[in-house]
């Protein structure tokens, strides 16, 4: 290129201006690699100039032709023709060989033009992804004399211009007449981009991309002996059909298992005039991954821009697909993407109130489709709840919680037990939930997603619901108590029994309690656990033991209650001090932690085998063949209790 004169002279020392050479590879690089996702996008370019030159005819011709013709030639060249309105000699010098010239953004503004779907001036270059040449035939609307570009991969293009009528030969038979007004490109397919220009290639994505484009699109196909047009475009939108068309649910309906690949549990109409927004959302029928959001089919000015277009929604509306057509939000330079701008947000959140209306209606109506719908979706329900009031009632009163009682919603828990205790883990409400069942004392597994969230904030929405974590003085407070004569017989063996487990930091007390086939349960609260926590790690801490200890309070003891409903517990606390008895308690200990779902330790494991021994040293007869080693069992730890245990092993109690 030439270069600029110097703003400063050109004197010897002086800086001199200069244009900037562009590299048609690297751009072409860029755009192909980094900009579109793929060749696949040089139709949807084609056909969107081929679109915008019709529109601006239009302008001047409302009644003009509507029609892009394609048509892939023996030699492996695709033709697209179009009925627009053409290009001077001096509009081709200036849009076709400057990168970034368009001749679709308003001039004063510097903004795109509402009625145009091209701005950025780039489009016609994504076709060096699948061509080493591009030829652009045209014959201006305006009456200029018709013009023949062709643009090089190597950035090189050449500009003829052509005696009027010299195109009538090869025009003839073309729609649009002889010469008349409108444009021809011709790509050359390169050799390892032949797949992309291929009949097959280009009708599905003809069909894919400008499947709802308001003109007549057709590709050419061989039928019999001959050729004929097979139009891609639709002409009208899919949900433009009257709602009150009865058809039109089945219809939707089909669309959606068409498009999208399957079929909808209900199909809900997206409408904002104002953001020039219309389209249907269609309601997944399973469960998807709450992460799984955002793979909308989004069309702009009825061009698709995407199949899984993000944004569109609010996160947690992730049991929706919507097909969408959007004239009012403006598409990435990739044309791939919604750019993310105030419209776009006020856009996402009307959206959300559509389809968080359509649910609040839907869940207020008992029914099937309500059914099936908390069945595939009981998550988008739960997200919702933890932010918006209204559908924290609704998830109230429909979402279906395990209970102890059976399956129930909060508001009937609330209604028939007075309160609502809930366990934060799924652990705990196992561990407490025969006992608890029992006892009818009603429990809500709270353990699951966004649960944890949902019952915090209803126990502030709704405090006469009484709504509140539970407590190991909840379940104690349901036991029933013993006989006090009884329970002074025992009380040097209960004590007994808690200095036995002190190392387990664990206290043991005696109830009644069904089911009486269950010998012992282990109650521990959270505040407990912590704190117990906090301890241990004081103690193994060097620098920041001091630290720790200053948070540790006094660890509230775990609690092991032994059921005197149940015989074998009875007969432990009914039996003489020993080694027997000890192991005995050992193992209900061991046994109340693995029903309580907890992994056991090393010492645990060792409690148990020792335990496990010394019963089976006490019960076998005393000339069995001694199996035991000396060895300490695997896994124990130091400072096991093995050195607390008789070592007597005759099978006699000691006193
Ligand atoms: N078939 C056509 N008929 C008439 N003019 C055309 C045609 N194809 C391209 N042009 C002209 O060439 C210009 C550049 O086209 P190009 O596709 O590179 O960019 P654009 O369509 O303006 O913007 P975008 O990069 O957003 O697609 C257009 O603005 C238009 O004026």
């Amino acid at each position: 290129m030439t270069p600029r004169p110097s703003a400063e002279g050109d004197g010897a020392a002086g800086p001199s201006a200069h244009a900037f050479q562009v590299d048609l590879h690297g751009v072409v690089d860029l755009l192909a690699r980094h900009l579109y996702s793929g060749p696949r996008v040089y139709l949807r370019e084609l056909l969107q100039n081929a679109v915008d030159a019709i529109t601006a005819r239009r302008g001047t011709e409302p009644g003009c032709p509507a029609q892009v013709r394609l048509r892939c030639l023996p030699d492996g060249t695709l033709e697209v023709r179009d009925t627009g309105i053409g290009l001077s000699r001096e509009q081709a010098e200036e849009l076709l060989a400057t990168i970034g010239a368009s001749s679709k953004r308003d001039d004063d503004l510097g903004t795109a033009r509402g009625e145009y779907l091209g701005q950025f001036g780039i489009g016609l270059l994504s076709s060096f992804m699948v061509a080493d040449e591009v030829e652009l035939v045209s014959v201006s609307a305006a009456g200029a004399a018709p013009i023949r570009w062709r643009g090089f991969a190597d950035g090189s293009y050449t500009l003829q211009t052509l005696p009027h009528g010299a195109l009538d030969e090869e025009l003839a038979g073309e729609p649009g007449g002889v010469a008349a007004p409108g444009s021809r490109v011709r790509l050359r397919a390169r050799p390892d981009a032949e797949h992309w220009l291929t009949r097959e290639t280009v009708l599905a994505l003809a069909g894919d991309v400008g499947g709802l484009l308001p003109v007549d699109i057709a590709v050419e196909v061989p039928v019999g002996d001959g050729w004929a047009w097979r139009r891609v475009t639709s002409g009208a939108l899919p949900w433009a059909r009257d709602a009150r068309d009865g058809d039109r649910t089945q219809a939707l309906a089909d669309y959606c298992e068409a498009t999208l690949g399957f079929s909808p549990l209900a199909a809900v109409d997206l409408d904002l005039p104002l953001a020039g927004v219309s389209g249907v959302a269609f309601v997944l029928p399973s469960a998807v991954s709450p992460t799984s959001g955002g793979a909308h089919r989004v069309y702009v000015k009825r061009m698709l821009l995407g199949t899984r277009v993000d944004g569109l929604l609010p996160e947690w509306a992730f049991f929706v697909r919507c097909v969408v057509n959007a004239d009012g939000l403006r598409p990435t330079a990739s044309r791939e993407q919604l750019y993310v701008d105030d419209v776009l947000l006020g856009v996402r959140e009307s959206l959300g109130r559509t389809i968080r209306d359509w649910l609040t209606r839907t869940l207020a109506e008992p029914g099937p489709l309500r059914r099936r719908f908390l069945e595939a979706h009981h998550l988008a329900v739960r997200a919702l709840a933890v932010t918006d009031d209204t559908m924290l009632e609704t998830a109230a009163a429909v979402l279906p919680y395990e209970t102890t009682e059976g399956v129930a919603t909060l508001a009937e828990v609330a209604a028939a037990a007075g309160e609502v205790l809930w366990t934060p883990s799924v652990e705990e409400y196992r561990r407490v939930a025969p006992v608890a069942r029992a006892q009818r004392l009603t429990v809500v597994n709270g353990g699951y997603v966004y649960d944890a969230d949902i019952l915090t904030r209803l126990a502030r929405r709704r405090p006469e619901w009484r709504v509140r974590t539970l407590t190991s003085d909840d379940v104690r407070h349901v036991l029933g108590p013993v006989d006090p004569a009884q329970e002074l017989v025992w009380l040097a063996t209960i004590a007994a029994f808690t200095e036995l487990l002190r190392r387990e930091e664990t206290e043991v007390t005696v109830r009644t309690f069904e089911p009486s086939t269950l010998p012992a349960i282990l109650l521990h609260d959270r505040e407990g656990d912590h704190q117990r926590e906090l301890a241990r790690t004081a103690e193994v801490a060097d620098t920041w033991g001091q630290t720790l200890a200053a948070f540790a309070r006094p660890t509230a003891a775990r609690q092991l209650v032994l059921n005197a409903a149940n015989p074998i517990a009875g007969r432990l606390l009914a039996a003489p001090p020993g080694a027997v008895r000890d192991a005995g308690l050992r193992s209900l200990y061991v046994s109340a932690l693995l029903l309580a779902g907890e992994p056991l330790r090393g010492r645990e494991t060792a409690l148990m085998t020792e335990s496990l021994v010394a019963l089976l040293d006490a019960g076998l007869p005393d000339d069995a063949p001694d199996v035991t080693t000396d060895d300490a069992p695997d896994g124990r730890d130091d400072g096991s209790p093995t050195d607390e245990l008789p070592t007597d092993r005759s099978g006699k109690d000691t006193p």
